[in-house]
């Protein structure tokens, strides 16, 4: 793609119009003009976030390769975030907290390991306090 503009937000949302539609998706712009029709989704929740960002209603349906493939081969360029411009959405970070559950499950699968250890210590140790009691008896 040879095409490297930089918009801003300000630009993008004078491109909100079905005949001329611009999307923001992960910072970058996409003119899906020509894929409102075809949009197996329908055109109506195209038309919503036209000129707007897009991230988190694309990311929310769960799209696949073959339509991230589609979005790149309708990339314009780079978002420039100017002061005042909506926040960047956060849908990435909220909805992939895949991080925090993966390192939580890695803890606690680390943390039982350690129980279960523990456990077979005290009863060893347990076993042989018993065993030490009844020959000290004999
Ligand atoms: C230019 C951006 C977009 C492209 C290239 C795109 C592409 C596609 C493609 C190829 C599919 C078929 C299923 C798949 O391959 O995942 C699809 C389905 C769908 N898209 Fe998009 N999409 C875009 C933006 C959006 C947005 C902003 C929404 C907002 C909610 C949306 C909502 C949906 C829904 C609901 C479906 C499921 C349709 C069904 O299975 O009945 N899409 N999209």
């Amino acid at each position: 793609m040879s095409e490297t503009q930089e918009l801003t937000y300000a630009d993008v949302s004078a491109h909100s119009g079905k005949k001329d539609l611009y999307l923001v998706v992960h910072d970058k712009i996409y003119n899906a003009t020509t894929f409102i029709d075809e949009h197996p989704g329908g055109e109506e929740v195209l038309l919503d976030v036209g000129g707007q960002d897009a991230t988190e209603a694309f990311e929310d349906v769960g799209h696949s390769d073959e339509a991230r493939e589609i979005l790149e081969g309708l990339l314009v360029g780079g978002l420039k975030r100017m002061p005042g411009d909506p926040a960047p959405h956060q849908t990435t970070s909220s909805s992939s907290t895949s991080t925090a559950p993966k390192t939580e499950g890695a803890s606690m699968g680390v943390g039982l390991y350690a129980l279960v250890l523990l456990g077979g210590l005290a009863a060893f140790g347990a076993y042989k306090y018993l065993q030490m009691q009844s020959e000290s008896s004999k």
